[in-house]
């Protein structure tokens, strides 16, 4: 419910009963070494839940309300007693459908007018759950990552802080181009509604992938602007998938990730990059989904001499599996390796004859660094 992801979404929990654990307390202190809450945002972002049967009792250790209170204290509404296996029934079959929470005599049997229902996607809900201004994290880590935020969940900022990464978090338009120098790597974040809003940052970023060769890690709603900033398509599914079972299947190894395996992924989207035949030229498929074969990754080619991977899914979890999770590693690997690569003197091009007359071809043109 704190995923910005979710903003202006209503969502229809399946399993019956909601609540039983109370809600945590969400602290909103940033400290330089932390996001600064434990759930994944500091506010709820969907627009209304809808519970078959809420538990008004809670019981967890660190729970501190109820689902209904912390609700009714953000001002977001919640539904229960309603048969939510028929509304997922009904979704199943039309797919994600607009929505209105109504209640009281004058709602029943009324059926709204097409004006009445509010459609999200025709905002741009990324200006709206994205930073407003530029903010640090661990500014003393060792590789300096910036982080577009199109809305960014909070355990991602923290996987990558935790593998002590500095973090500068920019606003989603902002044109990285103009900073790109004081940074070692790039990564493109999560973040709610159609992706086709966010055609202003995918252009900055085509302008950065030709001209900077530093990596760029993108996931979710970040990896659909990689692929429209490579010129693929980004549409809208019948149905989105989500949860915290859906199986990916790697098409190519990097890292951590091995071709021919299936991991089992986090997953809440909406749109994807359209499947194309051939990919555009530097482009190949990283992951298919196992069950819709949708495009759950992209990667630059070995020969683009680029480093650029794009994620459907989340190898952050928060929750789910973490099968995924070393991507951050791998990422920052990357970063950290191409840092080096940078830092180290390059040998200076000598006057061969003058250094070792008779020698000179056995004195080496550029030194090789192994990454
Ligand atoms: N979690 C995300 O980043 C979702 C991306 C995009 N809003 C979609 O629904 O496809």
């Amino acid at each position: 419910m704190t995923d910005p992801s979710y903003r202006g979404q209503i969502l229809v929990f399946t399993t019956p009963l909601i609540g039983n654990y109370g809600v945590p307390l969400n602290k909103t202190a940033i400290d330089d070494k932390d996001v600064g809450v434990v759930l994944e945002s500091d506010k709820i972002q969907c627009s209304a839940v809808v519970v078959a049967d809420v538990a008004e009792k809670f019981s967890h250790h660190s729970a501190v309300e109820s689902l209904s209170s912390w609700c009714a204290r953000n001002g977001v509404p919640g539904i229960t007693g309603v048969d939510t296996r028929a509304i997922t029934t009904l979704l199943r079959d039309q797919g994600t459908t607009l929505g209105r929470l109504a209640v009281g005599p004058d709602a029943s049997l009324a059926s709204p007018s097409a004006e009445e229902y509010w459609d999200p996607t025709t905002e741009n809900l990324v200006a709206q759950a994205s930073t407003k201004a530029p903010f640090e994290l661990n500014p003393t880590g060792d590789v300096k990552i910036a982080v577009l935020d199109f809305g960014a969940k909070a355990n991602i900022l923290r996987a990558l802080v935790r593998r002590g990464a500095a973090v500068t978090v920019l606003p989603w338009n902002y044109d990285f181009n103009q900073i790109c120098d004081r940074y070692d790597g790039l990564f493109l974040s999560n973040g709610p509604g159609d992706p086709n809003h966010c055609m202003d940052a995918a252009m900055h970023l085509r302008r950065t992938m030709q001209e900077w060769d530093k990596p760029i890690f993108g996931i979710c709603m970040g990896h659909q602007v990689i692929g429209m900033a490579a010129g693929m398509e980004a549409y809208r599914m019948m149905f989105g998938n989500r949860g915290h079972n859906q199986p990916v299947l790697a098409l190519a190894s990097a890292g951590s990730i091995k071709a021919g395996r299936v991991y089992v992924t986090s997953q809440n989207h909406q749109y994807a990059l359209k499947l194309e035949d051939p990919f555009p030229a530097g482009w190949e498929p990283f992951f298919i989904n196992c069950n819709d074969s949708s495009v759950e990754g992209i990667k630059s080619t070995a020969e683009s001499g680029k480093k650029v991977w794009g994620v459907q899914f989340h190898p952050e979890s928060a929750g789910g599996p973490l099968d995924t999770i070393e991507m951050f590693t791998d990422f920052l690997a990357e970063c950290r390796a191409h840092k080096l690569q940078l830092n180290i003197p390059r040998a200076q091009p000598m006057d061969a004859a003058k250094v070792a007359p008779g020698l000179a071809h056995e004195i080496p043109q550029r030194v090789a660094v192994a990454a």
